[in-house]
């Protein structure tokens, strides 16, 4: 067994892990990167790429039935599922020489094709190495937790690992799970011409604003995507083609195909955590807001630290425990100015808390503030009217921000930047957009916090009759 000593090492070659090793390599530290499965992880293999891929090619079908209000007559389109799913494979492999062992490579990174595990505290076993390190980062991602529903052990299902290398179109999709995985899948699938029914066990976007989720459902439904909510399953059977799914009422529905959509799994199992003094949960590495394990030399980031399940969180990430492992610097990561999107369409967005969550944070020091899309003009010129933006500001700053329209997920940026910079709500108001563009709708929204104050106030009124009189 050869050994290594190195400066830092990664356990896990996905969006958190890959994004340490570039930037602690090029600040000239030593690291060993050990990935155990493809390069790239979740990400880039079978979650955010893929499912957008599949998104963009459900879009040009969608709009091709949708054409008839601008002057367009609606064609059924003809798909071509297999050819879809090259198209996501072509995409994937766009973006791989990015997150590739030979780029790694060449910018300095030992890189060892492996499944790590720790076998004391400072040292991890990959493959034919033992790698001695200063300090080492747990970066190894979720996995599709498939709860133990009575019958799933004989019955044939997808989860995001599986799906898009589906290459027959399914007549009838079942989705369990009304998440950001079950949501985007369950719409993408519609607009390729699958009947699609998802069985949620609570509400579809719970972790959303239940009025912004509700108008992207709506247009979901209106689309013919069947959507059962409160509907916990409670039993699956039959076989490929011919799927049963148990609603705990006793409604039972069929359908051809069965995707799991009910949540990640971090993915711990063999790792050694104990070895190493690593304390952990069944949702991740026990660390605080440095990102720091029980064992002061060992890390989490990404899915694995238990937070927050996103690409770009696990980016963030990244900066926070560079910051400490190269500079000795402290750093702290926050979840406040974080942003999320869900890529349906409507998209649905959000920083900070909700108005409910605000609400109970600021009580009555809380005043939203809302502009419904149907009142911008590009979104009425685009037909693209549903849709709202709340803004949740405490003593003249946001706080939270939800937007259920069109690019939500573009429009969000402002506000996280906002928000991370603990920026004004007249900034955001006294700021010249180009017109029309829907990031006008953040715009309204925040002058809607002075036009009470400027617009009904009796104050203001007599201001402006006594300066009239008297302004030459
Ligand atoms: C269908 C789907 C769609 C998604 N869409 C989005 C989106 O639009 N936007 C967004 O921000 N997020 C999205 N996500 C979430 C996003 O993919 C994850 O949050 C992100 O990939 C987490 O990055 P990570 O570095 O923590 O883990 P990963 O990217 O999962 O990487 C972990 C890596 O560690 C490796 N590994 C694990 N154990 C070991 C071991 N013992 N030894 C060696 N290697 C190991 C794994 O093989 C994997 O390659 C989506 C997820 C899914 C499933
Ligand atoms: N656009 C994005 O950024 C994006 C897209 C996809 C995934 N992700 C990430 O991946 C994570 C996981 O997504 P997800 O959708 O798998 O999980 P999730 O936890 O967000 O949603 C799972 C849903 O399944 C339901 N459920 C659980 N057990 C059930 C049962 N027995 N019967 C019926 N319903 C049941 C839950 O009530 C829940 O609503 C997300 O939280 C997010 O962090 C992000």
């Amino acid at each position: 067994m050869e050994m290594i000593e190195t400066d830092i090492c990664i356990i896990g070659a996905g969006s958190g892990g890959l994004s340490i090793a570039a930037g602690a390599v090029q600040m000239g530290a030593r690291v060993v990167l050990i990935e155990g499965g493809e390069m790239g992880g979740d990400c880039l293999n079978a979650g955010c790429v893929p499912s957008k891929a599949l998104i963009a090619s459900a879009k040009h079908a969608h709009a091709m039935t949708t054409g008839a209000a601008f002057g367009i007559a609606p064609v059924t389109p003809e798909i071509d599922f297999a050819a879809v799913k090259d198209h996501v494979a072509e995409v994937i492999a766009g973006i791989a020489p990015l997150d590739s062992q030979e780029r790694f490579e060449g910018l300095g990174v030992r890189v060892i094709r492996a499944w790590a595990k720790f076998t004391g505290p400072k040292e991890v076993e990959a493959g034919e190495y033992r790698i001695k390190a200063r300090r080492f980062v747990v970066a190894t991602g979720s996995h599709p937790f498939v709860p133990p529903i009575p019958g799933i052990e004989a019955v044939p299902y997808l989860t995001n690992e599986t799906i898009f290398a589906q290459r027959e179109r399914p007549d009838h999709l079942i989705v369990i799970g009304g998440g950001p995985i079950g949501m985007e899948m369950a719409q993408a699938h519609r607009r390729l011409g699958c009947k699609v029914t998802v069985v949620e066990g609570a509400k579809a976007f719970g972790r959303d604003d239940p009025e912004a989720a509700a108008v992207v459902l709506t247009a979901m439904r209106n689309e013919g995507v069947e959507v059962l909510e409160d509907a916990p399953v409670v039993r699956v059977g039959g076989q490929e083609g011919a799927i049963e799914v148990e609603i705990k009422d006793g409604r039972v529905v069929h359908g051809s195909h069965l995707l799991m959509a009910v949540g990640r799994q971090v993915s711990l199992d063999g790792l050694g955590l104990e070895a190493a003094g690593v304390e952990f949960t069944r949702k991740g590495v026990t660390v605080g807001a440095d990102l720091r394990s029980s064992n002061p030399k060992v890390y989490a980031v990404g899915d694995a630290a238990g937070g927050l399940q996103f690409t770009h969180v696990a980016g963030y990430h990244a900066g926070v425990v560079i910051r400490q492992m190269l500079f000795g610097l402290p750093s702290k990561a926050s979840t406040a100015h974080i942003p999320w999107a869900t890529y349906t369409d409507p998209e649905l967005a959000q920083v900070g808390p909700t108005e409910v969550e605000a609400r109970k944070i600021h009580g009555d020091a809380l005043t939203v503030l809302r502009f419904e899309f149907a009142e911008n003009d590009r979104a009425r010129a685009m037909r693209e009217t549903e849709g709202l933006i709340k803004v949740m500001v405490v003593k003249g700053r946001p706080v939270g921000v939800t937007i259920a329209g069109a690019q939500a997920g573009e429009l969000i940026g402002l506000w996280a930047m906002a928000i991370a910079a603990k920026i004004k709500i007249s900034a955001i108001a006294g700021t010249v957009l180009p017109y029309p563009t829907l990031s006008e709708v953040s715009k309204r929204a925040a002058g809607a916090y002075f036009s009470p104050k400027l617009f009904d106030n009796p104050m203001v009124k007599r201001v402006v009759g006594v300066v009239q009189r008297y302004l030459p």
